[in-house]
């Protein structure tokens, strides 16, 4: 039986393994016996009980010595053992204590190579087998457990793999776990107990070349490595595989033979033959481990060459994770770009909506224009077909109407040849609130043109006169107007006109031509007249110019009342080069282009500023002078290129004062004279005599084109109402009665006339 505890004498060839097979410290290799007691069957064996000795079996005799390592070996299964507290913990021996073939420790014990020794290198006492035999128990049972966390510690402790990587010692083989797997469950696949255990190794290393495939998926591993890898963990499982049944075999045949045949102690010979077959079964295993370990030395290169990889693929993972992160960063922003794009092409959908809208219904809008625009150009259409009817007719009644207003002209002209070329209108001015003291003469108005004079000085004289128009006291500017403004309407024709006011001195004759702010007179009314006629003629195709210039005649001496420069220019009366010689004109004075009323109107004010005056008598304010204002009527019809020159001479006369009561008499007698003179020339023409005193005075020599011959004349003789005037009155009206009776020649029209010509 197990003689573990013999005193042979080893045999001096024998010594203990060195090297790759010593174990490191106080741990010790398993002895064979109590290798030999491991359990065959399963781990249930332990708790069944003790399995009988060869001894027992034949006589029933137990050996005490046997009997107390069996119960030591059973009692690692009771629950009251108790591990001696000196004995070195196996299950935290690493894997590669399992590693060793229980065959191969049980020879190595019965050949007494390997011999437990304590820490001072003596021999252990027997309490240190049952130790052994429990410890190699326990390791037995740990190499199930062992198997998977080998598997699992292929990959977590690389390190320290790569430390031990050409260490043979137990403690460097036992950390060397990952390549150990496969030999592992090689061993145990004899032990049915243990083919669960190396099938799950299996797995574990199937997994792990899944892992290992499924690593290349993830990581762009070589397939060369794999393969490596997953054939170099399938080749040792191979080869221990093939190896176990070799070591189980001699393990058995030892067993068997130990078993079967009991070599006395005292055969020394079978002893050594049987120790020789052992060494030389150790012999093989020591070589069959060289073999896996020179394998598993290149496992640990390949393994190395893994971490290597592996290494590398981390720093690929890293890389790629951090073009990971970067990708998830840019995806992101690339999310939320497109949110922001998501909801721009939201509102632009939106806008474009409205767009849509807008533009149907501008389209909408645009087609009834379109229509609208036919209908208007059909409506153009026939409207300018109808503009060229109307053009036509109207061409033709602007030919109607031109004849027709030279037939008005003609007509007018006639009525006021009927009327005389040179009429006299009378009228009695009103006396003034200051003048009511004053006693008047007896006026009685027999009909429009005639009045009866009656003396109030108790002579009871009545002197009849007749005009061609008498008013009275109470007659208006505007009903005087309205019987003068025919004349105007000649001087547009292209007549001459001459209106003058004769009278004495504060008869009313400034009243009556310019009049007073709030009752305008003939001159402003007659301007206004004249800009709104032109207005009506352009409507006959009519275009007129208006020229204006102021005169005084003071003393016989002409002056300019529009110069406000204060020299005295050398004015004269110059005969036109004409046929009748008629045409007078005035050198040097100022003669002003009109367009306005309001600029007439303002020249006006400046020559009545400019004019004379002095108190008198019968004016506080009279006129010393005689204003002659001037209006000069272009008229051009381009159509027609025909071309009327019309004039109007508005003078206001200075008043004829009786010398007794006169103050100034020189001014008076030039006054009285050139009344005078206007008498004679205006008696003369009446007369028809064959000479006519036009120059015998500057008024009459000025008004020589406006008193005779081509004109139309309106003599104005005011008089005053008062009695003590009643000889100046009864002088001017008879006067004035003398030049209505005249009976002058007919006038001719202006045509092509030079303006400068032309007075
Ligand atoms: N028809 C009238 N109605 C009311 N007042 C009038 C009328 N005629 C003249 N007068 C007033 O009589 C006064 C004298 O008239 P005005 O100055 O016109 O006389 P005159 O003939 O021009 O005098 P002179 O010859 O001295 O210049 C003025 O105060 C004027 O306002």
């Amino acid at each position: 039986m197990f003689t573990m505890d013999s005193k042979i004498p080893k045999p001096s060839y024998l010594k203990k393994p060195t090297g790759p097979m010593s174990l490191p410290g106080n741990a010790r290799l398993p002895l064979s016996r109590d290798l030999l007691n491991l359990p065959t069957a399963n781990s249930t064996m332990f708790a069944k009980g003790r399995a009988a000795s060869p001894e027992q079996r034949s006589n029933g005799v137990p050996n005490r010595a046997k009997l107390r390592r069996s119960r030591s070996t059973s009692d690692l299964n009771r629950p009251d053992f108790h591990r001696p507290k000196h004995v070195i913990k196996l299950a935290t021996i690493p894997s590669r204590m399992g590693n060793i073939n229980a065959a191969t420790i049980a020879m190595m014990a019965s050949s007494e190579l390997v011999r437990p020794v304590n820490g001072d290198g003596s021999k252990s006492g027997a309490h240190l087998l049952r130790r052994s035999r429990s410890a190699c128990d326990i390791a037995m049972k740990s190499n199930v457990s062992l198997a998977s966390s080998t598997c699992s510690s292929t990959v977590s402790v690389p390190k320290s793999l790569a430390g031990m990587k050409r260490q043979p010692t137990m403690a460097a083989v036992t950390t060397t776990r990952a390549p150990v797997v496969p030999a592992k469950v090689a061993k145990f696949e004899t032990n049915p107990a243990r083919q669960g255990t190396a099938s799950a190794a299996s797995s574990v290393v199937q997994k792990g070349a899944a892992t290992m495939a499924t690593t290349k998926k993830a990581v762009p591993l070589t397939k060369s490595t794999v393969g490596t890898k997953v054939t170099s963990a399938a080749s040792v499982a191979r080869m221990d595989s093939a190896n176990a049944p070799k070591a189980n075999g001699a393990a058995g045949k030892t067993n068997a033979k130990t078993m079967s045949k009991r070599i006395p102690p005292y055969d020394y010979k079978a002893r050594f033959a049987n120790l020789q077959e052992k060494h030389k079964a150790l012999v093989e295993k020591y070589e069959r481990l060289q073999e896996n370990n020179a394998s598993r030395e290149t496992l640990l290169e390949q393994y190395q060459d893994c971490v290597t990889e592996l290494e590398a693929l981390k720093c690929q993972h890293q890389a790629v994770a951090s073009d990971l992160k970067s990708t998830t960063e840019e995806n992101r922003d690339l999310k939320q770009t497109s949110a922001k794009l998501s909801a721009a092409l939201q509102e632009s959908e939106a806008e474009l909506a409205q767009y849509r809208e807008k533009f149907n219904a501008t389209n909408t809008e645009n087609l009834e224009l379109k229509k609208q625009l036919r209908e208007l150009e059909e409506r153009a259409a026939f409207l300018e077909e109808e503009n060229v009817t109307l053009q036509h007719t109207n061409t033709r009644n602007a030919e109607l109407l031109f004849q027709a207003n030279i037939e008005r002209k003609d007509l007018h002209n006639m009525v006021m040849d009927l009327r005389g070329n040179i009429r006299v209108f009378c009228r009695v001015r009103p006396p003034l609130s200051s003048e009511a003291h004053r006693i008047e003469c007896g006026w009685k108005y027999l009909d429009e043109q005639s009045l009866e004079l009656a003396a109030m000085d108790g002579t009871n004289k009545r002197i009849d006169f007749s005009f061609d128009h008498v008013f009275h006291s109470r007659t208006t500017q505007q009903d005087i107007f309205d019987n003068v403004s025919p004349l105007i309407q000649s001087a547009l024709d292209g007549y001459n006109v001459c209106i003058f006011a004769y009278g004495q001195t504060g008869s009313g004759k400034t009243y009556t031509m310019d009049g007073v702010p709030d009752d305008l007179g003939v001159i402003p009314r007659t301007v206004d007249l004249i800009f709104n006629a032109i207005n009506d003629y352009k409507r006959f195709g009519w275009e007129y110019e208006i020229h204006v210039n102021f005169l005084e005649i003071y003393n016989e001496i002409l002056y300019d009342l529009l110069d406000t420069s204060g020299t005295t220019k050398d004015l004269e009366i110059r005969m036109a080069n004409a046929k009748n010689k008629t045409e007078v004109y005035v050198s040097n004075i100022i003669e002003e282009k009109v367009e306005s009323t309001g600029r007439l109107h303002q020249l006006m004010a400046i020559a009545k500023m400019n004019r004379a005056t002095a108190a008198t008598a019968g004016n506080e304010r009279s006129s010393r002078s005689h204003a002659v204002t001037k209006i000069t009527l272009i008229g051009t019809h381009r159509e027609k290129g025909e071309t009327c020159v019309g004039s109007v001479n508005l003078v206001d006369l200075a008043g004829s004062e009786s010398p007794k009561t006169s103050t100034r008499m020189d001014e008076t007698k030039n006054i009285n004279r050139s009344l005078s003179e206007l008498s004679n020339v205006i008696l003369a023409l009446v007369q028809r005599n064959e000479h006519i005193p036009y120059r015998n005075s500057k008024l009459t020599h000025l008004l020589m084109p406006s008193l005779g011959g081509n004109s139309k004349t309106l003599m104005f003789v005011n008089v005053a109402p008062f009695q003590d005037c009643f000889t100046e009155t009864v002088k001017s009206l008879r006067f004035a009665s003398q030049v209505n009776s005249c009976k002058m020649q007919k006038v001719r029209k202006n045509k092509m006339l030079n303006s400068s010509s032309i007075i």
